[in-house]
């Protein structure tokens, strides 16, 4: 099977950092550098700069979401994953890095692969107000309606 690929006009900033790239046929995610070196400490957050600005044409969306190596070994995540880049948007790509390590920093170095860039179709909504709305089976449980799973903390 064959992938559809959509052209997104990109500006290095930095024309010395790495274009974003996939770095396998099929990954859905291009990696995104840091533009500068940054320290995280424990519970740290820190809004590093990319380098790349992007045209998304209008119809797209580009989701920052964390790499999930750097999440496991580490504990670096970004803040609101995933970022939302609109496509409107024409500044340069930031990520709120969070360091969740309670004991260690993190130390990442200019050029370091932070995070990752998914682009998607997103649709847009006609938000029509009614008085009610229809019913189903979910209805309004949510939140744990289905049960989970026994902790400590939940133990009476
Ligand atoms: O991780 C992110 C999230 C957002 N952005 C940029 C692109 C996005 O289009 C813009 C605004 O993001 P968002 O709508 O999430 O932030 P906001 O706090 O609602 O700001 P605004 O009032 O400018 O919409 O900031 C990034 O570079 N990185
Ligand atoms: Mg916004």
């Amino acid at each position: 099977m064959s992938e559809s690929r959509v052209e997104i006009a990109l500006r290095m900033l930095d024309p010395e950092l790495q274009v974003p790239s996939y770095a396998h046929e099929g990954d859905a995610g291009a990696d995104l550098c840091a533009r500068e070196d940054v320290t995280l400490a424990p519970g740290e957050r820190v809004l590093v700069a990319t380098g790349v600005s992007i045209a998304l044409p209008l119809g797209y969306v580009g989701l920052i979401h964390p790499r999930s190596g750097l999440a496991t070994k580490h504990g670096l995540t970004v803040v609101n994953a995933p970022g939302t880049v609109d496509a409107g948007y024409r500044g340069e790509l930031k990520v709120t890095l969070l360091n969740t390590d309670v004991r260690t920093p993190i130390v990442l170095k200019r050029g370091d692969r932070i995070a990752q860039l998914v682009i998607q179709k997103v649709e847009r909504a006609t938000f029509i107000q009614v008085e009610e709305l229809d019913e189903t089976v979910r209805g309004a449980g949510g939140f744990g309606s289905t049960g989970g799973f026994e902790t400590a903390s939940t133990q009476s």
